[in-house]
């Protein structure tokens, strides 16, 4: 009996060839294929299949005889799709738009969520498309503009044109049972990779979730209409709600917290907000994620402020940073026991507070106790120092800077002093050197206790507790109109005058033994005659100075007893035990020249010495006497040194480094200035 023949016109080989391959699995030898592309379509034939519409009227075929096949797609390849990200844009590429549009529409059977749009060499293309789905052969057809090609295979021949062929054909449907088990087993194997890619997917969804949930920080995940997506517990925590009957998620987050800050203030860098009571940082990520437009992380700045407090003390206890508390303070003679009793009075009020006391006494050291004992001693203690500062850098020191406020203005801004001493202590140090147009500034502070950021518009509200500290005779800058009047009695509130150690020098041995301890270790001891020596120095330069000298004697001492001849060179000119010595000196200068002039030069060393330098050249003696009522040039202050250096009252460094007071220069300076006073 002869076959029916079947004429399978198709426009590429690959496709007769996967036609024959469906067919022979359906129908084994029932039917005889015959291949349009090699007998042309004139060749006798049963019935017709076109892989393609057009196919009938290109080449006229009879329509009765025809049968166009209906394509379904390939399920082997619908893995490579559901892997894409719902809603992708994906170009469905074909040489035939036709095609291409029969295809979009079998895609789109499958109930897949991306968005097709049909296309072939011809056609125009839209924007944003990042995928081209095209069987393999087709590839030459995909535009260049497009990074990704996905797979689809080719569209074999759905099962109803399979039932149709062969009822027009009229033969038994054989292999119909063994055709619908492949088809199965591909279904099942789809369906099996795809609750494999669910279980992962609900995998990683739990696990980003547990992230989500345990991060410190806020995160508010934002539609663009304000409505919160996700929200994660601890911006709950935040905002005071509670997860569970306050959710966020699918309200409006303003709706819910009519004080948060508005979205279009939040920019993508940190920023302070207030909220409520506190201060929240906040900043804000755009992002087109689904239905998300925005993400919202916050942090309050307390948690932010006692993580960095945490952070200090540890360091602090490593000994990186130095840390004072009481038991570091050596005091026994009486007036500096009477300076901590009141210390420990004035720690436990929160007010303001001025240290008074030569340079080098411990002013700093104080100040920190004060803190230390102070309820404030969770918060941080921060010291600004305003010897030399100059105006603008104090300025954007202690008040900050919003970005772009000035040329190198950091990105971001920059919080000040007073800002990141909130709930602590803020030592201003050296308060009599403040620049004047700052003293304004810190006088508005104290009034208001707000500050304002160069270049920002809002008040961010600080509670500081200010300890000041100087060395110079406040009242005296006043009436020389170099400090306001109205700042000095704001900082006048407590008082602390911190003598200076030539009045105290019952000290000066448990200091040497403090210092010994914090830089020798306790092998090495320090003979009686230097003790003697050193309870007898003047100590221009105090505490510090003190510090020094240890420092200096632990460092050249190769015994296990410091000598007299470790002393630094400020002990090393022999002093005549004579009294009548300075005496002499005196008269020795009255015969060289002016006193006057050589009073001038030594105050010039001694103020140098106390405000920490240790030796000074002939520039800075010259501008320092300015200020007195003598006149000498600098070929004459160094005439003037010269016979001072012969006399022993000065010494200068071998290298030229410069020129310091010596013991005996102190002596006769102090003869000096009780000559000029009375
Ligand atoms: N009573 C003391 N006991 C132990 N150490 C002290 C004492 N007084 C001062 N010191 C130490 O002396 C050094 C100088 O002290 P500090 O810096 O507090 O002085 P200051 O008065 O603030 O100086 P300046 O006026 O120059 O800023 C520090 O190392 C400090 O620890």
């Amino acid at each position: 009996m002869p076959r029916p023949c079947l004429l399978l016109v198709t426009r590429s080989h690959e496709v007769y060839e996967l036609f024959c391959r469906q067919l022979h699995d359906m129908f084994s030898d029932a039917i005889e294929l015959l291949d349009a592309a090699e007998l042309g379509v004139r060749v006798e034939a049963d019935l017709a299949l076109c892989s393609y519409r057009e196919a009938l009227r290109e080449h006229g075929l009879p329509e009765e005889r025809t049968i166009v096949a209906r394509r379904t797609v390939d399920l082997t390849k619908v893995t490579n799709l559901v892997q894409l990200p719902p809603g992708t844009r994906c170009l469905v590429v074909n040489n035939s738009y036709d095609t291409a549009l029969e295809t979009v529409a079998s895609l789109e059977n499958l109930g897949l969520d991306l968005r097709l749009y049909p296309y072939d060499p011809g056609a125009p293309m839209s924007d944003g498309i990042e995928v081209a789905l095209v069987a393999a052969t087709g590839r030459a057809y995909v535009p260049p503009t497009v990074d990704r090609v996905v797979d689809i295979g080719l569209r074999p021949i759905d099962y109803t044109t399979l039932l149709e062929i062969a009822f027009r054909l009229d033969i038994p449907f054989r292999n119909s049972q063994l055709y619908s088990s492949t088809y199965i087993r591909q279904i099942v194997q789809l369906s099996l990779h795809l609750s494999e890619s669910l279980r992962v997917e609900r995998m990683l969804n739990r696990q980003m979730d547990a992230i989500f949930q345990t991060v410190h920080e806020g995160l508010v995940a934002l539609a663009e209409d304000g409505r919160v997506v996700q929200a994660n517990r601890a911006a709950h925590r935040i905002l005071g709600l509670d997860p569970g009957t306050e959710s966020l998620v699918g309200r409006r987050l303003w709706d819910v917290v009519p004080s948060f800050p508005e979205l279009t203030d939040i920019r993508s860098e940190e920023n302070i907000y207030a909220f409520h009571e506190s201060f929240l940082v906040i900043s804000r990520t755009d992002v087109s994620e689904g239905d998300i437009g925005s993400v919202l992380a916050f942090q309050d700045v307390t948690r932010l402020q006692k993580l960095e407090q945490d952070f200090r003390r540890k360091v602090q206890s490593k000994g990186l940073l130095p840390r004072y508390s009481t038991q570091h303070i050596v005091a026994h003679s009486p007036s500096m026991v009477k300076v901590l009793e009141v210390v420990e009075k004035i720690a436990r009020t929160d007010r303001t507070v001025l240290i008074l006391g030569e340079s080098g006494t411990g002013k700093e050291l104080i100040a920190h106790t004060i803190h230390q004992l102070s309820a404030r001693r969770e918060g941080p203690f921060l010291p600004v120092n305003f010897a030399g500062l100059p105006a603008t850098l104090a300025e954007s020191e202690l008040f900050g800077y919003e970005e772009g406020a000035f040329t190198g203005a950091r990105r971001g801004g920059k919080p000040g002093l007073f800002e990141l001493a909130h709930n602590g202590t803020l030592f201003l140090d050296e308060i009599g050197d403040a620049p004047f147009s700052i003293q304004a500034l810190l006088l508005r502070v104290l009034q208001e206790r707000q500050v304002m950021r160069i270049g920002g518009d809002r008040m961010i509200p600080v509670d500081v507790r200010i300890v000041a500290a100087t060395n110079r005779d406040l009242k005296q800058l006043i009436r020389e109109g170099k400090f306001r009047e109205d700042l000095y009695y704001r900082l006048f509130v407590l008082p602390v005058y911190i003598p200076p150690l030539r009045e105290r020098r019952e000290d000066i041995p448990l200091l040497v033994e403090h210092f010994l301890i914090r830089y020798g270790g306790r092998r090495i001891r320090v003979a009686d005659a230097v003790m003697c020596r050193l309870q007898h120095y003047d100590w221009p330069g105090n505490v510090r100075e003190l510090e020094s000298v240890v420092q200096y004697m632990v460092t050249v001492c190769e015994a296990s007893e410091i000598g007299e001849e470790d002393l630094p060179p400020q002990f090393r000119e022999h002093v005549a035990d004579d009294v009548d010595d300075e005496d002499d000196m005196v008269d020795a200068l009255r015969t060289s020249g002016d006193l006057d002039q050589f009073t001038a030069v030594l105050e010039a060393l001694s103020r140098a010495s106390e405000i920490g330098m240790k030796s000074v050249g002939r520039s800075f003696v010259a501008s320092f006497i300015q200020g007195y009522p003598v006149h000498l040039s600098e070929s004459q202050v160094r005439h003037r040194m010269e016979v001072l250096r012969n006399l022993g009252l000065i010494r200068t460094g071998t290298r030229r480094q410069g020129s310091a007071l010596t013991e005996k220069g102190v002596k006769v300076l102090e003869v000096l200035r009780r000559g000029h006073t009375g």
